[in-house]
């Protein structure tokens, strides 16, 4: 497994090892040893699967608060994404920074999201699967938001008019967000 640094602290790109033959491949999606290894010392609980059907929609971005605050390793089993995560800890050296990366089913590659983080993805391609693992259960209400389209931000979507829930729709702004 490649493990890529990003300019968000604690937020890597994994690329896995692809072992090809005649009959197609083999990889390993997680492996806690190989993860632990490079300091990804998440224990996951929870595996989630959300599915999109057009391009260009637009989860995120989300997060939960204290206790209840989710790692998370994302990858896509078929089309790809735009995934995106924004540190939103306090006092960290790179609070309100963000970083995107495209996962495809063709790239292989996964976001590793640490706890601290709010996470969304935009579809680039219809008929998308994402798969995600979480280090902590859901918890609805610790369940918060900030607006994929915060002017603080400024996260360079490849979208411009999204498809978004009700719930997304109405999220509050970086600065009026609940962070504790
Ligand atoms: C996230 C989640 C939702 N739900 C339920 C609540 C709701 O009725 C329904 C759909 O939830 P949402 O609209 O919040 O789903 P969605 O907008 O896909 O939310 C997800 O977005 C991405 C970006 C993330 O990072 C995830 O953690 C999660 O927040 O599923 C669970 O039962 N368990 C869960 O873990």
């Amino acid at each position: 497994m490649k493990v890529i640094e990003t300019d968000v602290l604690g937020v890597v790109v994994l690329e896995p090892l692809l072992f090809g033959d005649h009959r197609g491949y083999f990889f390993e999606s997680y492996n806690e040893r190989t993860a632990g290894i490079h300091g990804l010392t998440a224990r996951f609980v929870q595996d989630n699967e959300s599915f999109s059907e057009k391009a260009g929609v637009l989860r995120g971005l989300h997060y939960q608060i204290g206790e209840h605050a989710q790692a998370k390793l994302v990858r896509v089993v078929s089309g790809s994404i735009f995934d995106v995560a924004v540190d939103i800890r306090k006092g960290s050296e790179t609070f309100g920074r963000w970083f995107g990366t495209v996962l495809s089913d063709r790239n292989k590659r996964q976001l590793y999201v640490p706890k601290g983080m709010a996470h969304g993805f935009c579809t680039l391609e219809a008929e998308t699967t994402v798969l995600y693992k979480a280090d902590a259960f859901y918890h609805a209400v610790s369940d918060r938001g900030i607006r994929w389209d915060d002017p603080h931000l400024a996260i360079d979507w490849p979208v411009d008019v999204p498809i978004l829930s009700g719930k997304d729709e109405s999220l509050p702004s970086w600065e009026d967000a609940d962070f504790e």
